[in-house]
């Protein structure tokens, strides 16, 4: 247990008669990125705030410890030891972007000199030196949240919350914003991320959980949760007609192409599985020229899971 930086067991939340978080389970190791998916409203947030001591679990729920730290016994641990942005965001618009990071500098008691040295290491680190001295009010979306992240990380935290990050960002802000959330994973950070966006989660996150109906409805690797809905299949090309005809004969349980001499047979991607299609080729002698393996993707999952009225807005980048 000593290795996660978040252990959550029967996580629960009611307001009044509405069952929001029903006994979750979280275990997110150190240095990784977990991601909670779900549609609006399915708790997420709330899951954030309670881990970050915002609001309180409801008594029923089992032990939480964050960074170490039980949550009910030592919630001021905790909050020295995490930082969070997003929704919720600490930016003061009226004030220049340094003086917001001086501000966070003086909340965790940083002397001056030492306050102003990494004010302006990490005003540098998020590109923001230029627009140092100007209203926060003035920045655009994306520059808010590198401002946000830049101060919460003032008080150099182990664990980070990053509620939404990218929530109406443009894509090159967004692409931007995961590079900042890897850099923080390569120094050794906790990311705690929860996204409306499933490609932001495949893209970032070791390990993802889908919360649905106060539950998770799976969770594990971005891979692993593609695995779990029908879909995938493997793909065999030929360039020799002949080569395809003989192989056609031979994986009778393939379904032909015969326009692109391809075949396909539905495979989980498991390396088992690929194993087995593999020994058949060379039982038969047959080589094919390309080998495609086609796993479902993320969205398929969400679908699988949460009904197809749940899907989240996905951006369609590749659309521009
Ligand atoms: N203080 C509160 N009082 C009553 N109900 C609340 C309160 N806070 C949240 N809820 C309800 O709890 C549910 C979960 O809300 P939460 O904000 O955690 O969802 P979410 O998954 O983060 O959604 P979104 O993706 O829209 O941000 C919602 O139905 C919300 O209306």
């Amino acid at each position: 247990m000593t290795d996660l930086a978040i252990a959550a067991n029967g996580l629960r939340k009611s307001y009044g008669d509405k069952t929001v978080l029903d006994g979750v389970d979280l275990a997110v190791p150190q240095g990784t990125v977990f991601s909670l998916l779900g549609p609006n409203g399915a708790g997420k947030t709330t899951a954030v705030k309670i881990l970050s001591t915002l609001i309180s679990p409801d008594p029923a729920s089992g032990e939480i410890r964050v960074g170490g730290y039980d949550l009910a016994a030592d919630p001021q641990a905790i909050r020295a030891a995490i930082g969070v942005t997003g929704q919720f965001s600490a930016v003061d618009g009226l004030i220049t972007g340094e003086e917001n990071m001086l501000l966070m500098a003086d909340l965790h008691h940083l002397p001056k000199r030492e306050g102003r040295r990494v004010a302006a290491e990490l005003l540098e680190r998020f590109d923001l030196t230029d627009a140092a001295k100007k209203p926060a009010s003035t920045y655009s979306g994306g520059m808010k949240r590198r401002l946000d992240i830049a101060m919460t990380l003032v008080g150099d935290p182990r664990i980070i919350f990053l509620d939404e990050p990218t929530t109406g960002l443009d894509p090159r802000a967004r692409h931007n914003m995961w590079q900042i959330i890897r850099e923080l994973v390569t120094g050794g950070v906790t990311v705690f991320l929860t996204t409306q966006y499933l490609e932001e989660a495949d893209e970032l996150a070791d390990r993802i959980a889908v919360l649905h109906d106060g539950r998770l409805a799976a969770e594990g690797s971005p891979d692993e949760l593609k695995r779990l809905v029908p879909g995938g299949h493997v793909r065999l090309r030929f360039t020799d007609p002949a080569a395809y005809h003989n192989a056609a004969t031979t994986l009778r349980d393939a379904t032909p192409d015969d326009e692109t001499l391809a075949l396909q047979l539905p495979s989980d991607g498991s390396q088992r599985q690929l194993r087995a299609i593999l020994d058949r080729l060379d039982e038969a002698g047959i080589e094919a020229d390309e080998l495609t393996v086609h796993t479902p993707d993320l969205d398929d999952v969400f679908f699988a899971l949460t009904g197809p009225a749940n899907l989240p807005h996905q951006p369609k980048e590749t659309a521009r």
